[in-house]
This record gives structure tokens, C-alpha cells and sequence, in this order.
């Protein structure tokens, strides 16, 4: 039973030699992609490329809640999002890692519940990360001497577009890092209680500064920052214990009306 499913973001699209297909269908629909079960480091994990194999899903029509159901339905308790993201400080640098810790919402036209009724909950998204594999993933590339951010606010827009320049300046009074995928992504998974932390590599300074965004140098940072990304997941995978000792499992206590 894999316990923890990695989710790939732009540029991963790929996570294991050797691994199970499974093609898993769902009340919502199917995932992005056959959900692959193997190995890393000893630790058996299923992983989902988010925009598919062939990065054929756009941000905005990524069935999010296939995905995350899918993930469930096959065992996961532990989720890691590994996301492309922009920088909107100057001290957050392409390459760097970001361990984020908060999200802002400005998508405008996802599914972002499971909850429709008749059965109402409304879960608490103050802390929306899972603090012990935040800290794991933080650790572990410190001790790697990867340049790494334990804290950061992400700011998921709808997309595909980038932002406008009056956009990415009001963005930067309120987040630290600019992506389209964290969310509804982050809040599903707290609908099942399940851990959710995100690897995020940094590929530009989005357009607050001089030069426009562009999406091939996006894929171009991320294929340089590959091996930070494995190299953290490989080195922190056998250290995630199967048991939580979080409040993760707890997120629907008091939630139902
Ligand atoms: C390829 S540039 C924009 C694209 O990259 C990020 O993807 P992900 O978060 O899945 O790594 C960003 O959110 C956009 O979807
Ligand atoms: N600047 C940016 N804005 C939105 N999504 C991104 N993904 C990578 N860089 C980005």
C-alpha cells in the first residue's frame, strides 16, 4: 500500500524506473494520468504528473479532485506537491527552493470541494501545510546545502496567462511565490484529512521585475533544478514515518455542520 503520493508538477513528469500503472477512476472523473506505484529510496510512493505525461492539462483543467481522490482511494495518507513557481521578492532567487507555509486564492473558476451537500463541511485552512514534512523537506535541504525558504506565501492565479505588471506589483504586497496549481489542490487534500506540503522551485522573478515570464525558460530552470528536487525527495522520503503524529487527521473534527 503506497502511503505517500507525490504529485509532479512542470517539468516532472517522471519519477521511477521501474513502477505499476494503475489506470484508477473516480466519482469526479479521471485523474490526470495512470497513477504510477514503485519505489524511491526504499519507500513505496504513487506518483500522478499533474498536467499529465505529456503536459497535455493546462493549470486550469486539471481535474483536481480526480486527483486527489484517486490518490486516496489507492492509500495515501501524504501528499507532496512539486510545483514551478515564480518569485515575487527579491531575496526568493530562481533556483532557490521554497517550502511554503501559506496560499492565497485567486482562481476564479475551479471545483474546489468535495462537499457540494447535502453533507456541509467547512474545514479550518489556517494551517494548511503539514507542518512535519514542511520541517522534513526543509531539514533535508539545508543539510543538502540547498538554497531553501522555509517560509513563503503562494499565490495561485487562474492562468494559463501570466500576471500583468500592475498584477504582479499588487501581488507582491501579500505573497512571496506566484503559481496556477496550489490550489484547489492543497484545500482537497485537507477535505480527507489527508498531509499536504509542496517542494517548490523557484524559475523566474514573474514580471514585477524588467523581463516578462516566459514558459520555456520556466522548463529550463526546472530541468536544472531536477536534482535539487530528487535529491531532497530521495534523501527525505525514508525519514516520513508512517504514522502521523500531526493534527492533519484531525481536519474534519468540528467541520461538519
Ligand atoms: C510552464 S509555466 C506555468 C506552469 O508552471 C507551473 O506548473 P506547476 O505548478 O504544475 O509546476 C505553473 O503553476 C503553471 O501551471
Ligand atoms: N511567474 C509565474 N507565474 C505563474 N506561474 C508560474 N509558474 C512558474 N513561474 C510562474
Amino acid at each position: 500500500m503506497a502511503y505517500i503520493g507525490i504529485i509532479g508538477g512542470s517539468g516532472l513528469y517522471d519519477l521511477m524506473a521501474e513502477s505499476k500503472k494503475v489506470d484508477v477512476d473516480t466519482p469526479y472523473g479521471k485523474p490526470s494520468d495512470l497513477i504510477e506505484i514503485g519505489e524511491v529510496n526504499g519507500v513505496e510512493v504513487a506518483f500522478l504528473p499533474r498536467h499529465g505525461k505529456k503536459h497535455t492539462i493546462p493549470p486550469h483543467k486539471v481535474n483536481y479532485r480526480a486527483n486527489i481522490w484517486a490518490l486516496h482511494d489507492l492509500g495515501v495518507e501524504r501528499i507532496i506537491g512539486l510545483n514551478a513557481v515564480g518569485s515575487l521578492r527579491e531575496d526568493y532567487k530562481p533556483g532557490d527552493i521554497v517550502i511554503p507555509d501559506q496560499y492565497i486564492d485567486f482562481t476564479k473558476r475551479r471545483e474546489l470541494t468535495f462537499y457540494d451537500g447535502p453533507q456541509v463541511y467547512h474545514i479550518s485552512e489556517a494551517d494548511p501545510f503539514c507542518p512535519e514534512m514542511n520541517e522534513l523537506f526543509y531539514q533535508t535541504a539545508k543539510n543538502l546545502k540547498i538554497p531553501v525558504h522555509n517560509t513563503g506565501t503562494y499565490i495561485t492565479i487562474e492562468g494559463p496567462r501570466f500576471s500583468t505588471r500592475a498584477e504582479s506589483k499588487m501581488f507582491r504586497q501579500f505573497a512571496d511565490i506566484i503559481g496556477m496549481t496550489l490550489v484547489p489542490e492543497v484545500g482537497l487534500a485537507g477535505e480527507l484529512a489527508l498531509c499536504y506540503s509542496v517542494i517548490a522551485s523557484i524559475t523566474d522573478y514573474d514580471v514585477w521585475s524588467e523581463k516578462p515570464v516566459d514558459a520555456r525558460e520556466v522548463m529550463t530552470i526546472m530541468k536544472q533544478n531536477d536534482k535539487k528536487v530528487r535529491d531532497i525527495l530521495f534523501n527525505a522520503l525514508p525519514r516520513i514515518g508512517k504514522d502521523r503524529k500531526c493534527a492533519c487527521s484531525l481536519r474534519l473534527d468540528n467541520a461538519k455542520v
